[in-house]
């Protein structure tokens, strides 16, 4: 069998009591103010992703996910255990370990294209950079917009070019933090199916997604995984071998939706 592209070894976190965090490879070991209060967030989780697969991680508000997510990123290390990524352990974040945040990070002095052309980098010619930005924009239906600042795009276009700019660092991992929260449904919807067309195309990017949303992860993803209530555990892993584009009322998705409402804790989904 191949080796797992990501490897999730007994990882704990505890906030407030040996909590040890890295930003871009500085370490400390001492809690800052607001990580107080000795909670068990996360509690000896083990999870093995495979390469290029889309992984939904779903649970209940504030039980751990975006904390998984950080970890796995880099941006923290947990209390014990570890994170394996191809075989070498994760210490810090990587620049082809790409992170969409919820909050959206797009730097607003910058235009639309100059914050995709940062994820560019490596190609040295300017004007090769702009055109390739403008390629990247394009995947995402944002043509048009490369002069623009931040602040000129709604809440949909400024998500796309957040993803615009994951993708134009060609990620080898991508980690989305319910990147489509506080966007209206027609706008989701639109976005989930660009996101669907994104992953067939780049089908050896592994895609974790954390979301909310039963049907987007159901539409998206290889695979769920859903957290129980803190100290959140790996409460069920559910495969879905349902050829896209989904039929979200086939009996089978319906089901398995109703069962995830159900780990969840919902009884009556209406
Ligand atoms: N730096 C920190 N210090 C102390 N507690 C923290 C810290 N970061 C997160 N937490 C706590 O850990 C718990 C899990 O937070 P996390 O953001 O991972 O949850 P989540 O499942 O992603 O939530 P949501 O779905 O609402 O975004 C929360 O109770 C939160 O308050």
């Amino acid at each position: 069998m191949s080796k797992s592209k990501i490897k999730i070894d007994r990882v704990t976190v505890e906030y407030g009591n040996n909590v040890k965090r890295s930003w871009f490879g500085l370490r400390k070991t001492q809690p800052s103010p607001c990580e107080v209060g000795g909670r068990v967030v996360l509690k000896d989780i083990s999870l093995e992703i495979q390469h290029g697969e889309f992984v939904s991680i779903l649970g209940h508000s504030g039980c751990g996910k975006s904390t998984l997510l950080k970890i796995i990123a880099g941006f923290s290390t947990p209390s014990t255990g570890k994170v394996w990524i191809d075989g070498e352990e994760v210490v810090g974040p990587r620049p082809d370990h790409v992170f969409v945040f919820q909050e959206g990070a797009l730097f607003p002095w910058l235009t639309i294209g100059e914050n995709v052309a940062m994820a560019l980098r490596s190609v040295k010619d300017a004007r090769e950079r702009q055109s390739k930005a403008q390629e990247y924009l394009a995947l995402v239906a944002l043509e048009g917009v490369e002069n623009y600042y931040p602040y000129m795009l709604s809440g949909g276009m400024k998500q796309r070019a957040e993803i615009a700019r994951a993708l134009a660092a060609q990620p080898d991992i991508l980690l989305m933090d319910e990147p489509f929260s506080g966007l209206d449904h027609l706008t989701r919807l639109h976005l989930r199916e660009e996101m669907l067309y994104l992953h067939i195309m780049l089908k050896d990017t592994t895609i974790l997604f954390v979301t909310h949303d039963i049907d987007e992860a159901l539409q998206l993803s290889n695979r769920l995984i859903i957290l129980s209530e803190p100290p959140a555990q790996v409460k069920c892993v559910r495969s879905i071998k349902v050829p896209h584009p989904r039929n979200l009322a086939s009996e089978d998705l319906s089901d398995l939706r109703a069962n995830i409402y159900h780990h969840l804790g919902v009884h009556t989904a209406i």
